[in-house]
């Protein structure tokens, strides 16, 4: 039995990288590769749907594909906790839709490992890179990764004082810096800072390969998923997967 899937943002640069994979491996068989020309309901009649757009689109796909009964993988960046509590609100009880802000197993473990850091620090800053073509600010993977290891602390972390004005935009406490650069592929380094120390956990993207192994694993995992899950983590075996 192969696994019908649906593109939306098929003309990308991560929709290409999914059609590629879907077009040499046996597990799925490709229904519809739609980008901006295509209306939304060409999606119906798959299995699921992987979404990789951008957030105002991504909503819109979501709704589609559960109102058509899709199980869904959602690679586009910008779906913070506040959406997804809202997207748990409305998904069916027999339908699945994993939220995953980086599909490299690299930055998977690097978020994992900053949460684990997380309530040893009381100093916690985020500064990421991306190439310059990327439309959004802070990147996805940074607002998770600061909502993580918000939720991981007994304490809230203090946020910068209102006359530093430099600081970056605070997600949960957490400054998150961006930067927008050509040649970036995409990078992001945790910094704790302690008495007398400083731990740093940085990830570095090097190639658009690294998402491949994610994406297999996500859309081999939705058909059977129920509800909302966010990251790979708990679909890797990583402790602490629901924090
Ligand atoms: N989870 C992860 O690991 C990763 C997530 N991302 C995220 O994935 C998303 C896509 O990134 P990327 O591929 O680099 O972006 P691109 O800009 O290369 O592609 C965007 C895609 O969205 C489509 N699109 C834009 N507007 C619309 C619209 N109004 N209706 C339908 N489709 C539309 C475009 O179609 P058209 O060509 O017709 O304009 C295109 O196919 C971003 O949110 C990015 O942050 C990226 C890398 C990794
Ligand atoms: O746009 C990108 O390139 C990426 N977007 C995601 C994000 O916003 O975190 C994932 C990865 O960092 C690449």
């Amino acid at each position: 039995m192969t696994i019908a899937v649906a593109v939306t943002g098929a003309t990308g640069r991560m929709g290409r990288l999914i059609l590629e994979l879907i077009d040499r491996d046996d597990a799925f068989t490709l229904h519809a590769a739609l980008s901006s020309a295509d209306s939304l309901d060409a999606m119906l009649g798959a299995d699921v749907l992987i979404d990789v757009t951008r957030l105002d689109v991504s909503e819109r796909a979501v709704d589609v594909a559960l109102e058509g009964g899709l199980d869904v993988v959602i690679g586009t960046s910008g779906w913070d906790a506040t959406r997804i509590g809202a997207l748990a609100e409305r998904v069916p009880a027999d339908r699945g839709v994993l939220v995953v802000p980086n599909f490299s197993l690299g930055s998977v473990l690097a978020t994992h490992l900053a949460t684990t850091a997380a309530r040893f620090f009381d100093s916690v800053e985020i500064l990421e890179a991306h190439h310059e073509r990327k439309v959004d600010s802070p990147s996805g993977t940074a607002v998770r990764t600061a909502e993580r290891i918000a939720a991981a602390r007994d304490t809230p972390l203090d946020p910068p004082a209102a006359e530093q004005r430099a600081r970056g935009e605070v997600v949960d406490g957490v400054p998150v810096h961006s930067l927008r650069l050509r040649g970036v592929v995409a990078e992001q380094r945790v910094l704790f800072g302690g008495t007398g120390e400083l731990l740093e956990i940085r990830h570095e993207t090097l190639d658009q390969s690294a998402y491949l192994a994610g994406i297999r694993t996500a859309l081999l995992a939705a058909p059977d998923s129920t509800g909302v899950t966010v990251g790979l983590d708990a679909l890797l075996g990583l402790d602490g997967a629901a924090r």
